[in-house]
Protein backbone atom coordinates (compact mmCIF):
# COMPACT_ATOMS: atom_id res chain seq x y z
CA UNK A 1 0.00 0.00 0.00
CA UNK A 2 1.73 3.46 -0.40
CA UNK A 3 1.66 6.20 1.68
CA UNK A 4 0.35 9.58 1.05
CA UNK A 5 1.57 12.90 2.16
CA UNK A 6 -1.54 15.04 3.63
CA UNK A 7 -1.28 16.84 0.28
CA UNK A 8 -1.51 14.18 -2.16
CA UNK A 9 -4.21 12.91 -0.23
CA UNK A 10 -6.17 16.07 -0.48
CA UNK A 11 -5.15 15.37 -4.13
CA UNK A 12 -7.04 12.24 -4.26
CA UNK A 13 -10.13 13.61 -2.58
CA UNK A 14 -10.11 15.95 -5.51
CA UNK A 15 -9.41 13.68 -8.16
CA UNK A 16 -12.26 11.09 -7.03
CA UNK A 17 -14.70 13.86 -6.57
CA UNK A 18 -13.95 15.00 -10.29
CA UNK A 19 -13.97 11.80 -11.87
CA UNK A 20 -16.86 10.69 -10.04
CA UNK A 21 -18.82 13.75 -10.47
CA UNK A 22 -20.13 13.88 -6.59
CA UNK A 23 -19.71 16.55 -4.55
CA UNK A 24 -16.98 16.82 -1.55
CA UNK A 25 -19.88 16.68 0.87
CA UNK A 26 -20.68 13.29 -0.99
CA UNK A 27 -17.23 12.23 -0.51
CA UNK A 28 -17.71 12.92 3.52
CA UNK A 29 -20.62 11.22 3.83
CA UNK A 30 -18.73 8.18 2.39
CA UNK A 31 -16.01 8.46 4.78
CA UNK A 32 -17.82 9.52 8.06
CA UNK A 33 -20.46 5.99 7.13
CA UNK A 34 -17.11 4.06 6.36
CA UNK A 35 -15.47 5.00 10.06
CA UNK A 36 -19.66 4.77 11.33
CA UNK A 37 -19.96 0.75 10.22
CA UNK A 38 -16.71 0.36 11.53
CA UNK A 39 -16.94 1.69 15.26
CA UNK A 40 -21.09 0.05 14.91
CA UNK A 41 -19.62 -3.53 14.13
CA UNK A 42 -17.65 -3.22 17.38
CA UNK A 43 -20.05 -1.52 19.92
CA UNK A 44 -23.09 -1.72 20.28
CA UNK A 45 -25.56 1.05 21.50
CA UNK A 46 -25.30 -0.39 25.41
CA UNK A 47 -21.56 -0.98 25.68
CA UNK A 48 -20.84 2.35 23.58
CA UNK A 49 -23.04 4.26 26.42
CA UNK A 50 -23.14 8.05 25.50
CA UNK A 51 -20.91 8.94 22.71
CA UNK A 52 -19.17 12.43 22.82
CA UNK A 53 -18.21 13.55 19.88
CA UNK A 54 -15.89 16.61 19.66
CA UNK A 55 -15.51 18.62 16.39
CA UNK A 56 -13.05 20.93 15.14
CA UNK A 57 -13.93 23.30 12.45
CA UNK A 58 -12.88 21.96 9.09
CA UNK A 59 -13.49 19.08 7.31
CA UNK A 60 -12.26 16.46 9.95
CA UNK A 61 -15.13 18.29 12.29
CA UNK A 62 -17.93 17.72 9.05
CA UNK A 63 -17.02 13.79 9.37
CA UNK A 64 -17.79 14.20 12.92
CA UNK A 65 -20.99 15.34 12.71
CA UNK A 66 -21.60 13.15 9.95
CA UNK A 67 -20.80 10.43 12.46
CA UNK A 68 -22.85 11.86 15.20
CA UNK A 69 -25.84 12.24 12.92
CA UNK A 70 -25.02 8.54 11.11
CA UNK A 71 -24.96 7.09 15.04
CA UNK A 72 -28.21 8.87 16.43
CA UNK A 73 -29.94 6.86 13.17
CA UNK A 74 -29.32 3.81 14.28
CA UNK A 75 -29.94 4.18 17.75
CA UNK A 76 -26.49 5.52 19.44
CA UNK A 77 -26.74 8.01 22.23
CA UNK A 78 -24.44 11.08 21.27
CA UNK A 79 -23.79 14.44 22.41
CA UNK A 80 -21.88 16.72 20.31
CA UNK A 81 -19.04 19.39 21.42
CA UNK A 82 -18.12 22.22 18.70
CA UNK A 83 -14.70 24.32 19.07
CA UNK A 84 -16.02 28.12 18.00
CA UNK A 85 -14.68 29.64 15.02
CA UNK A 86 -15.20 32.11 12.75
CA UNK A 87 -14.48 29.94 9.14
CA UNK A 88 -16.11 26.76 9.54
CA UNK A 89 -16.12 24.95 6.29
CA UNK A 90 -18.49 24.60 4.24
CA UNK A 91 -19.03 20.70 4.80
CA UNK A 92 -19.04 21.55 8.59
CA UNK A 93 -21.43 24.17 8.13
CA UNK A 94 -23.82 22.13 5.40
CA UNK A 95 -23.74 18.97 8.20
CA UNK A 96 -24.24 21.21 11.01
CA UNK A 97 -27.58 21.63 9.65
CA UNK A 98 -28.54 18.48 8.99
CA UNK A 99 -28.15 17.24 12.48
CA UNK A 100 -31.54 15.98 14.21
CA UNK A 101 -32.74 18.33 16.59
CA UNK A 102 -32.89 15.96 19.74
CA UNK A 103 -28.47 15.79 19.27
CA UNK A 104 -27.51 18.03 22.15
CA UNK A 105 -24.75 20.67 20.88
CA UNK A 106 -22.40 22.16 22.99
CA UNK A 107 -20.23 25.08 22.44
CA UNK A 108 -16.44 24.75 23.78
CA UNK A 109 -15.41 27.33 26.27
CA UNK A 110 -12.12 27.56 28.37
CA UNK A 111 -14.81 27.53 31.41
CA UNK A 112 -17.32 25.14 29.62
CA UNK A 113 -14.92 22.02 28.93
CA UNK A 114 -17.89 19.70 29.36
CA UNK A 115 -16.90 16.79 32.05
CA UNK A 116 -15.93 13.43 30.77
CA UNK A 117 -16.43 10.60 32.76
CA UNK A 118 -14.06 8.04 32.88
CA UNK A 119 -14.50 5.03 30.27
CA UNK A 120 -16.86 7.53 28.17
CA UNK A 121 -16.34 6.61 24.04
CA UNK A 122 -15.03 10.06 22.92
CA UNK A 123 -15.06 10.81 19.11
CA UNK A 124 -12.05 12.83 18.29
CA UNK A 125 -12.86 14.98 15.17
CA UNK A 126 -11.02 18.19 16.23
CA UNK A 127 -8.63 18.52 13.30
CA UNK A 128 -7.33 16.13 10.54
CA UNK A 129 -4.89 16.59 7.79
CA UNK A 130 -5.79 20.45 7.52
CA UNK A 131 -3.40 20.82 10.67
CA UNK A 132 -1.17 23.60 10.50
CA UNK A 133 0.67 24.52 13.84
CA UNK A 134 0.69 23.06 16.40
CA UNK A 135 -2.18 23.43 18.69
CA UNK A 136 -2.84 25.75 21.28
CA UNK A 137 -5.35 27.92 23.04
CA UNK A 138 -8.86 26.42 23.62
CA UNK A 139 -8.17 23.29 21.22
CA UNK A 140 -5.41 22.80 23.23
CA UNK A 141 -7.32 23.35 26.26
CA UNK A 142 -9.81 20.60 24.92
CA UNK A 143 -7.28 18.06 24.44
CA UNK A 144 -5.20 18.32 27.62
CA UNK A 145 -8.80 17.66 29.38
CA UNK A 146 -9.78 14.83 26.94
CA UNK A 147 -6.33 13.27 27.81
CA UNK A 148 -6.34 13.51 31.59
CA UNK A 149 -9.75 12.07 31.16
CA UNK A 150 -9.74 8.10 31.14
CA UNK A 151 -11.91 7.76 28.21
CA UNK A 152 -11.93 5.83 25.49
CA UNK A 153 -10.88 7.70 22.47
CA UNK A 154 -11.22 6.77 18.35
CA UNK A 155 -9.71 9.23 16.74
CA UNK A 156 -10.82 9.80 13.17
CA UNK A 157 -8.28 10.12 10.38
CA UNK A 158 -5.81 11.20 12.59
CA UNK A 159 -5.19 12.20 16.41
CA UNK A 160 -5.77 15.92 16.95
CA UNK A 161 -2.94 17.75 16.87
CA UNK A 162 -0.63 15.00 15.53
CA UNK A 163 1.15 16.29 11.80
CA UNK A 164 0.42 13.77 9.20
CA UNK A 165 3.84 13.73 7.66
CA UNK A 166 6.42 16.25 9.11
CA UNK A 167 7.97 16.46 12.60
CA UNK A 168 6.89 18.94 15.16
CA UNK A 169 7.60 20.27 18.18
CA UNK A 170 8.40 17.34 21.17
CA UNK A 171 6.16 19.47 23.76
CA UNK A 172 3.15 19.56 20.98
CA UNK A 173 -0.15 18.60 22.18
CA UNK A 174 -1.92 15.83 20.82
CA UNK A 175 -4.93 13.61 21.06
CA UNK A 176 -4.04 10.41 23.38
CA UNK A 177 -6.61 8.13 21.04
CA UNK A 178 -6.99 4.38 21.59
CA UNK A 179 -7.72 4.05 18.20
CA UNK A 180 -7.39 6.12 14.85
CA UNK A 181 -9.20 5.01 12.04
CA UNK A 182 -8.14 6.92 8.78
CA UNK A 183 -9.35 6.29 4.89
CA UNK A 184 -8.09 4.80 2.14
CA UNK A 185 -4.27 4.96 2.69
CA UNK A 186 -2.16 5.52 6.09
CA UNK A 187 0.13 7.93 6.76
CA UNK A 188 3.67 8.41 7.49
CA UNK A 189 2.86 9.65 11.57
CA UNK A 190 1.25 5.63 11.99
CA UNK A 191 4.78 4.00 11.34
CA UNK A 192 6.53 6.03 13.75
CA UNK A 193 7.60 4.74 17.28
CA UNK A 194 7.02 7.74 19.01
CA UNK A 195 3.68 8.25 17.51
CA UNK A 196 2.57 5.11 19.03
CA UNK A 197 1.51 6.71 22.33
CA UNK A 198 -1.22 8.86 20.62
CA UNK A 199 -2.54 6.40 17.40
CA UNK A 200 -2.93 3.58 19.16
CA UNK A 201 -4.19 0.52 17.22
CA UNK A 202 -4.83 2.31 13.77
CA UNK A 203 -7.16 1.02 10.94
CA UNK A 204 -7.04 1.75 7.21
CA UNK A 205 -11.02 2.03 5.75
CA UNK A 206 -11.08 1.74 1.96
CA UNK A 207 -13.39 4.48 0.54
CA UNK A 208 -13.27 4.23 -3.03
CA UNK A 209 -10.85 6.87 -3.58
CA UNK A 210 -10.26 7.38 -7.57
CA UNK A 211 -7.61 4.51 -8.18
CA UNK A 212 -6.09 5.41 -11.54
CA UNK A 213 -4.94 8.71 -9.50
CA UNK A 214 -3.61 6.62 -6.28
CA UNK A 215 -1.96 4.32 -8.93
CA UNK A 216 -0.20 7.04 -11.11
CA UNK A 217 0.53 9.07 -8.57
CA UNK A 218 4.65 8.30 -8.00
CA UNK A 219 5.73 7.92 -3.92
CA UNK A 220 8.41 6.73 -2.17
CA UNK A 221 7.04 5.70 1.11
CA UNK A 222 4.99 2.37 1.38
CA UNK A 223 3.30 0.46 3.93
CA UNK A 224 4.62 -3.36 3.23
CA UNK A 225 1.65 -5.81 3.22
CA UNK A 226 0.78 -8.51 1.42
CA UNK A 227 -0.61 -7.11 -1.75
CA UNK A 228 2.80 -5.50 -2.21
CA UNK A 229 4.74 -8.82 -2.07
CA UNK A 230 2.17 -10.30 -4.81
CA UNK A 231 4.04 -12.20 -7.80
CA UNK A 232 7.88 -11.81 -5.96
CA UNK A 233 8.32 -15.53 -4.63
CA UNK A 234 7.41 -18.47 -7.27
CA UNK A 235 6.33 -21.79 -6.53
CA UNK A 236 9.98 -23.92 -6.23
CA UNK A 237 10.50 -25.91 -9.72
CA UNK A 238 8.79 -29.39 -9.79
CA UNK A 239 12.58 -30.84 -10.73
CA UNK A 240 14.60 -28.39 -8.41
CA UNK A 241 17.58 -29.84 -7.13
CA UNK A 242 19.65 -28.93 -4.24
CA UNK A 243 21.88 -27.06 -6.40
CA UNK A 244 19.15 -24.94 -7.67
CA UNK A 245 18.12 -22.53 -4.98
CA UNK A 246 22.26 -21.80 -4.40
CA UNK A 247 24.11 -22.18 -1.73
CA UNK A 248 25.09 -19.49 1.05
CA UNK A 249 27.45 -19.09 3.16
CA UNK A 250 27.18 -17.80 7.22
CA UNK A 251 29.93 -16.71 9.17
CA UNK A 252 28.44 -16.26 12.77
CA UNK A 253 29.60 -17.20 15.89
CA UNK A 254 31.97 -16.52 18.78
CA UNK A 255 32.73 -18.44 22.30
CA UNK A 256 29.63 -17.82 24.34
CA UNK A 257 27.65 -17.30 20.89
CA UNK A 258 27.22 -20.24 18.83
CA UNK A 259 23.74 -19.94 19.49
CA UNK A 260 23.31 -16.23 17.14
CA UNK A 261 25.08 -18.95 14.39
CA UNK A 262 22.58 -21.96 15.02
CA UNK A 263 19.64 -19.39 14.95
CA UNK A 264 20.76 -18.12 11.57
CA UNK A 265 21.69 -21.30 10.43
CA UNK A 266 17.95 -22.85 11.11
CA UNK A 267 16.31 -19.70 9.93
CA UNK A 268 18.42 -20.10 6.51
CA UNK A 269 17.69 -23.59 5.86
CA UNK A 270 14.09 -22.65 6.81
CA UNK A 271 13.97 -20.17 3.81
CA UNK A 272 14.42 -22.45 1.23
CA UNK A 273 18.47 -22.26 0.28
CA UNK A 274 19.40 -25.46 -1.57
CA UNK A 275 22.76 -25.59 0.98
CA UNK A 276 24.17 -23.76 3.85
CA UNK A 277 27.64 -24.29 4.51
CA UNK A 278 28.97 -22.93 7.95
CA UNK A 279 32.56 -20.88 8.98
CA UNK A 280 32.09 -21.23 12.97
CA UNK A 281 34.87 -21.10 15.37
CA UNK A 282 36.28 -24.53 16.46
CA UNK A 283 34.61 -23.72 19.80
CA UNK A 284 31.46 -24.21 17.58
CA UNK A 285 31.69 -27.43 15.97
CA UNK A 286 30.27 -30.14 18.02
CA UNK A 287 26.93 -27.39 18.65
CA UNK A 288 26.34 -26.67 14.70
CA UNK A 289 26.84 -30.66 13.61
CA UNK A 290 24.18 -31.28 16.46
CA UNK A 291 21.73 -28.58 16.59
CA UNK A 292 21.68 -27.95 12.24
CA UNK A 293 22.48 -31.49 11.00
CA UNK A 294 21.69 -29.95 7.30
CA UNK A 295 24.06 -27.97 7.14
CA UNK A 296 27.59 -28.13 6.74
CA UNK A 297 30.11 -27.20 9.43
CA UNK A 298 33.48 -25.66 8.29
CA UNK A 299 35.40 -25.16 11.65
CA UNK A 300 37.69 -22.39 11.54
CA UNK A 301 41.53 -22.86 12.93
CA UNK A 302 41.09 -20.45 15.69
CA UNK A 303 39.42 -21.44 18.67
CA UNK A 304 37.24 -18.84 20.07
CA UNK A 305 37.10 -16.35 16.75
CA UNK A 306 36.31 -16.53 12.82
CA UNK A 307 39.90 -15.87 12.15
CA UNK A 308 40.39 -16.40 8.28
CA UNK A 309 38.04 -16.28 5.20
CA UNK A 310 37.24 -20.16 3.67
CA UNK A 311 37.58 -20.18 -0.46
CA UNK A 312 34.49 -18.17 -1.14
CA UNK A 313 34.14 -20.26 -4.66
CA UNK A 314 31.19 -22.34 -3.81
CA UNK A 315 28.66 -19.54 -2.64
CA UNK A 316 25.83 -17.84 -4.34
CA UNK A 317 25.47 -15.78 -1.32
CA UNK A 318 27.19 -14.76 2.44
CA UNK A 319 25.75 -13.53 5.59
CA UNK A 320 28.11 -12.43 8.40
CA UNK A 321 27.59 -10.86 11.69
CA UNK A 322 25.40 -13.01 13.80
CA UNK A 323 27.43 -13.62 17.12
CA UNK A 324 30.66 -12.76 14.99
CA UNK A 325 32.40 -10.37 17.82
CA UNK A 326 34.54 -7.21 17.11
CA UNK A 327 37.82 -8.54 17.97
CA UNK A 328 40.68 -7.89 15.53
CA UNK A 329 40.71 -11.44 13.45
CA UNK A 330 36.90 -11.21 12.83
CA UNK A 331 37.64 -7.25 11.87
CA UNK A 332 39.89 -8.70 9.46
CA UNK A 333 37.83 -11.16 8.44
CA UNK A 334 34.96 -8.66 7.22
CA UNK A 335 37.38 -6.60 5.49
CA UNK A 336 38.89 -9.15 3.42
CA UNK A 337 35.23 -9.94 2.34
CA UNK A 338 33.96 -7.24 1.57
CA UNK A 339 37.03 -6.77 -0.97
CA UNK A 340 36.97 -10.41 -2.34
CA UNK A 341 33.26 -11.14 -2.33
CA UNK A 342 31.43 -11.29 -5.42
CA UNK A 343 28.22 -12.66 -4.75
CA UNK A 344 25.25 -10.70 -2.53
CA UNK A 345 26.28 -9.83 1.08
CA UNK A 346 24.30 -9.49 3.90
CA UNK A 347 25.49 -7.93 7.07
CA UNK A 348 24.61 -7.74 11.15
CA UNK A 349 24.83 -7.27 14.47
CA UNK A 350 28.62 -7.23 14.79
CA UNK A 351 29.92 -6.86 11.17
CA UNK A 352 27.67 -3.64 11.33
CA UNK A 353 29.59 -2.27 14.69
CA UNK A 354 33.20 -3.34 12.80
CA UNK A 355 31.63 -1.17 9.97
CA UNK A 356 30.71 1.81 12.35
CA UNK A 357 33.92 1.25 13.87
CA UNK A 358 36.37 1.12 11.08
CA UNK A 359 34.65 3.45 8.92
CA UNK A 360 36.96 3.80 6.38
CA UNK A 361 35.25 -0.37 5.38
CA UNK A 362 31.95 1.46 4.32
CA UNK A 363 33.64 2.33 1.39
CA UNK A 364 34.48 -1.11 0.33
CA UNK A 365 30.90 -2.63 0.54
CA UNK A 366 29.82 -3.79 -2.34
CA UNK A 367 26.49 -2.47 -4.07
CA UNK A 368 23.43 -4.10 -3.05
CA UNK A 369 24.80 -5.45 0.22
CA UNK A 370 21.76 -5.94 2.74
CA UNK A 371 22.19 -4.37 6.62
CA UNK A 372 20.15 -4.96 9.33
CA UNK A 373 20.64 -2.84 12.13
CA UNK A 374 18.99 -1.93 15.33
CA UNK A 375 18.23 1.54 16.05
CA UNK A 376 21.71 1.54 18.03
CA UNK A 377 23.50 -0.28 15.90
CA UNK A 378 22.24 2.10 13.04
CA UNK A 379 23.10 5.21 15.44
CA UNK A 380 26.90 4.29 15.18
CA UNK A 381 26.76 3.98 11.60
CA UNK A 382 24.89 6.76 10.44
CA UNK A 383 25.12 9.46 13.81
CA UNK A 384 22.37 10.02 16.44
CA UNK A 385 18.95 11.26 14.82
CA UNK A 386 17.27 14.41 16.70
CA UNK A 387 13.55 12.64 15.79
CA UNK A 388 11.90 9.81 14.00
CA UNK A 389 11.64 12.23 10.76
CA UNK A 390 14.97 13.14 11.10
CA UNK A 391 15.70 9.13 11.65
CA UNK A 392 14.07 8.22 8.11
CA UNK A 393 16.73 11.44 6.38
CA UNK A 394 20.04 9.68 7.77
CA UNK A 395 18.47 6.38 6.78
CA UNK A 396 17.64 7.67 3.24
CA UNK A 397 21.08 9.46 3.17
CA UNK A 398 23.33 6.33 4.58
CA UNK A 399 21.47 4.18 1.94
CA UNK A 400 21.86 6.41 -1.26
CA UNK A 401 25.20 7.00 -0.30
CA UNK A 402 26.63 3.87 -0.01
CA UNK A 403 24.17 1.76 -2.66
CA UNK A 404 22.90 -0.42 0.42
CA UNK A 405 19.66 -1.64 1.46
CA UNK A 406 19.47 -1.16 5.06
CA UNK A 407 16.94 -2.76 7.35
CA UNK A 408 16.42 -0.56 10.33
CA UNK A 409 14.95 -3.21 12.70
CA UNK A 410 12.06 -2.11 15.39
CA UNK A 411 8.25 -2.10 15.94
CA UNK A 412 7.76 -0.87 12.25
CA UNK A 413 10.86 -2.11 10.71
CA UNK A 414 11.80 0.27 7.81
CA UNK A 415 13.84 -0.94 4.90
CA UNK A 416 15.62 1.97 3.01
CA UNK A 417 17.18 1.53 -0.73
CA UNK A 418 19.24 3.05 -2.69
CA UNK A 419 17.02 4.75 -4.32
CA UNK A 420 15.43 6.62 -1.51
CA UNK A 421 12.40 4.59 -1.07
CA UNK A 422 11.14 3.60 2.84
CA UNK A 423 9.18 0.69 2.88
CA UNK A 424 7.20 0.51 6.42
CA UNK A 425 6.62 -3.26 7.23
CA UNK A 426 3.18 -4.65 8.36
CA UNK A 427 4.18 -7.89 10.29
CA UNK A 428 5.88 -8.92 13.74
CA UNK A 429 4.78 -7.89 17.30
CA UNK A 430 6.19 -7.16 20.32
CA UNK A 431 7.22 -11.48 21.36
CA UNK A 432 10.11 -10.35 18.76
CA UNK A 433 12.07 -8.24 20.95
CA UNK A 434 13.62 -10.94 21.94
CA UNK A 435 17.66 -12.18 21.86
CA UNK A 436 18.37 -13.85 18.38
CA UNK A 437 15.45 -12.61 16.53
CA UNK A 438 17.98 -10.31 14.57
CA UNK A 439 19.94 -13.76 13.80
CA UNK A 440 16.69 -15.68 12.19
CA UNK A 441 16.45 -12.28 9.60
CA UNK A 442 20.47 -12.79 8.55
CA UNK A 443 19.31 -16.33 8.39
CA UNK A 444 16.05 -15.36 6.18
CA UNK A 445 17.69 -12.76 3.99
CA UNK A 446 21.14 -15.02 3.34
CA UNK A 447 18.69 -17.81 2.30
CA UNK A 448 16.79 -15.43 -0.27
CA UNK A 449 19.83 -13.67 -1.94
CA UNK A 450 21.18 -17.59 -2.55
CA UNK A 451 18.14 -18.55 -4.33
CA UNK A 452 19.00 -16.25 -6.25
CA UNK A 453 15.91 -12.83 -5.52
CA UNK A 454 16.78 -9.29 -6.02
CA UNK A 455 18.20 -7.11 -3.54
CA UNK A 456 14.48 -5.39 -3.23
CA UNK A 457 12.36 -8.59 -3.33
CA UNK A 458 14.59 -10.35 -0.57
CA UNK A 459 14.40 -7.81 1.71
CA UNK A 460 10.42 -7.35 1.24
CA UNK A 461 9.91 -10.77 1.10
CA UNK A 462 12.70 -11.66 4.38
CA UNK A 463 11.38 -8.19 6.60
CA UNK A 464 7.80 -9.71 5.92
CA UNK A 465 8.24 -13.11 6.53
CA UNK A 466 10.25 -12.69 9.38
CA UNK A 467 7.05 -11.00 10.99
CA UNK A 468 4.87 -13.01 9.95
CA UNK A 469 6.56 -15.87 10.99
CA UNK A 470 6.68 -14.17 14.64
CA UNK A 471 2.90 -13.74 14.33
CA UNK A 472 1.99 -17.22 13.75
CA UNK A 473 4.48 -18.54 16.34
CA UNK A 474 2.78 -16.27 18.99
CA UNK A 475 -0.68 -17.68 17.84
CA UNK A 476 0.95 -21.14 19.78
CA UNK A 477 3.67 -20.08 21.93
CA UNK A 478 1.69 -16.36 23.43
CA UNK A 479 4.23 -13.03 22.81
CA UNK A 480 5.87 -13.33 26.41
CA UNK A 481 6.59 -17.16 25.58
CA UNK A 482 8.10 -16.59 22.12
CA UNK A 483 11.70 -17.18 21.67
CA UNK A 484 13.61 -16.88 18.17
CA UNK A 485 13.35 -20.34 17.45
CA UNK A 486 10.09 -20.09 17.45
CA UNK A 487 10.26 -18.19 14.57
CA UNK A 488 12.37 -19.86 12.35
CA UNK A 489 9.98 -22.82 12.47
CA UNK A 490 7.49 -20.86 10.97
CA UNK A 491 9.23 -19.34 8.04
CA UNK A 492 8.34 -21.98 6.16
CA UNK A 493 4.58 -21.29 6.28
CA UNK A 494 4.94 -17.82 6.45
CA UNK A 495 6.54 -18.34 2.89
CA UNK A 496 4.22 -20.33 1.76
CA UNK A 497 1.26 -17.85 1.90
CA UNK A 498 3.27 -15.54 -0.07
CA UNK A 499 4.11 -18.06 -2.96
CA UNK A 500 2.60 -16.93 -6.29
CA UNK A 501 -0.06 -19.78 -6.37
CA UNK A 502 0.14 -21.92 -9.86
CA UNK A 503 -3.16 -20.96 -12.13
CA UNK A 504 -4.70 -23.62 -14.49
N1 LIG B 1 -11.28 16.62 1.49
C1 LIG B 1 -12.21 15.69 1.46
O1 LIG B 1 -12.94 15.61 0.52
C2 LIG B 1 -12.34 14.74 2.59
C3 LIG B 1 -11.83 15.11 3.81
N2 LIG B 1 -12.04 14.36 4.89
C4 LIG B 1 -11.72 14.86 6.22
O2 LIG B 1 -11.23 16.17 6.15
C5 LIG B 1 -10.08 16.32 6.94
C6 LIG B 1 -9.28 17.46 6.43
O3 LIG B 1 -10.13 18.58 6.51
P1 LIG B 1 -9.62 20.07 6.45
O4 LIG B 1 -8.66 20.20 5.33
O5 LIG B 1 -10.81 20.93 6.44
O6 LIG B 1 -8.78 20.25 7.75
P2 LIG B 1 -9.08 19.99 9.30
O7 LIG B 1 -10.47 19.68 9.57
O8 LIG B 1 -8.04 19.05 9.73
O9 LIG B 1 -8.72 21.38 9.97
C7 LIG B 1 -8.75 22.58 9.25
C8 LIG B 1 -9.27 23.70 10.10
O10 LIG B 1 -8.51 23.83 11.28
C9 LIG B 1 -7.89 25.10 11.34
N3 LIG B 1 -6.58 24.86 11.96
C10 LIG B 1 -5.51 24.26 11.43
N4 LIG B 1 -4.52 24.17 12.36
C11 LIG B 1 -5.02 24.71 13.50
C12 LIG B 1 -4.51 24.90 14.80
N5 LIG B 1 -3.28 24.50 15.13
N6 LIG B 1 -5.28 25.47 15.72
C13 LIG B 1 -6.53 25.86 15.43
N7 LIG B 1 -7.07 25.71 14.21
C14 LIG B 1 -6.33 25.15 13.25
C15 LIG B 1 -7.85 25.57 9.92
O11 LIG B 1 -7.80 26.98 9.87
C16 LIG B 1 -9.17 25.03 9.40
O12 LIG B 1 -10.25 25.83 9.81
C17 LIG B 1 -9.42 14.98 6.87
O13 LIG B 1 -8.54 14.78 7.95
C18 LIG B 1 -10.62 14.06 6.92
O14 LIG B 1 -11.01 13.83 8.25
C19 LIG B 1 -12.93 13.24 4.79
O15 LIG B 1 -14.20 13.77 4.98
C20 LIG B 1 -12.85 12.54 3.46
C21 LIG B 1 -13.08 13.49 2.36
K1 LIG C 1 -8.98 13.85 14.47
Amino acid sequence: MKIFTAAQTRAADQATIQSEGISSEALMERAATAFTDWLTARLSPKEAGEILILCGPGNNGGDGLVVARRLYGRDYTVRVAVLPSENKSGDFQRNFQKLPPEVIVTELSATNLLPIPAGALVIDALFGTGLTRPLEGLAAAVVQHLNAAQARVVAVDIPSGLFSDAPQPADSIVVRARHTVSFELPKLAFMLPHNAEYVGQWHVLPIDLDKKFIEETATKLHFLDAALLAGRLQKRARFAHKGTYGHALLLAGSKGKIGAAVLAAQACLRSGVGLLTLRVPAVGYDVVQTAVPEAMCLTDPAADFVSELPDLTPYSSIGIGPGLGKEKAPQQVLAQLLREAKVPLVLDADALNILAENRELLATLPPDSLLTPHPKEFERLAGPARDDYHRLDLLRDFCQKHRCYTILKGANTCLGTPDGTLYFNSTGNPGMATGGSGDVLTGILTALRAQPLSPLDAALIGIYAHGRAGDLAAQVTGEAGLVAGDIARFIGPALEELTTKESF
